[in-house]
């Protein structure tokens, strides 16, 4: 099995100091950038739009990926790949032509991802599995960092991996909201394999390069 990776979310991020933030990242041992986009309209909230990413890129050589909870991602999946993202993840909800929209995000050259809602089940991505680099399992509703980690969605995560196995082994098993030190066994036992963590990590006690340390050891502990 390989390593677990580590995606922190900008979203606790001060917003006014996202260089040095990046750079912070870097040095504390995450693989990549988890760039939350919110539209106000797929979620309540707003963040950053591809500009703010465009801009942040020369400050870290890790990849970008962007979740992107807007409407219609068609319209703007090409100025997140412009602006550096070199894996694109739209929501299952949000685009009414599913595998057109992961065929664009291939067609620019980058890697596509499918975000599921917690309530979406695996059987919306089952004919299109083989255009998918990664899933995305949120384990909250989307729309906020920093709130409580679904527990009910594990099962659904063991049977996304189960569908991973059988029809494309390349694709990446990714889990998002709510991870942190004492819900990452439970992500890693039904087979999450990139975790997202905002809150927990930039909260963590000892600071960043800490707070991935411990996640490798509690997913290590966890895989025995
Ligand atoms: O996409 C989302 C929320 O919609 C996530 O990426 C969260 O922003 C992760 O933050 P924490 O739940 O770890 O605080
Ligand atoms: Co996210």
């Amino acid at each position: 099995m390989t390593k677990l990776e580590i995606a922190p979310s900008i979203l606790p991020a001060d917003f006014g100091q996202l260089g040095p933030t990046l750079q912070d990242l870097q040095a504390a041992g995450v693989d990549r950038v988890h760039w939350d986009v919110m539209d106000g309209v797929f979620v309540p909230n707003l963040t950053v739009g591809a500009p703010v990413i465009e801009s942040c890129r020369r400050w870290s050589d890790l990849p970008f990926e962007a979740h992107l909870m807007i409407v219609d991602p068609d319209r703007h999946v090409e100025s997140f790949v412009r602006a550096g993202c070199e894996l694109v993840i739209i929501h299952a909800e949000a685009t009414a032509h599913l595998h057109r929209s992961l065929g664009l995000i291939r067609s620019l050259g980058a890697r596509a991802g499918v975000a599921l809602n917690p309530s979406t089940p695996p059987s919306a991505i089952e004919y299109v599995m083989d255009l998918l680099d990664v899933i995305l399992v949120m384990t909250v509703n989307p729309g906020f960092g920093g709130q409580r980690y679904l527990a009910s969605v594990e099962p659904k995560i063991a049977s996304l991996a189960a569908l991973r196995d059988l029809t494309n082994p390349t694709t990446r098993i990714e889990v998002d909201g709510g991870v942190a030190p004492d819900t990452l066994a439970g992500v890693v036992e039904n087979g999450g394999e990139i975790v997202v963590s905002g809150s927990a990590l930039f909260a963590h006690p000892g600071g960043l390069r800490a707070g991935v340390e411990a996640f490798h050891a509690i997913a290590e502990e966890a895989r025995k």
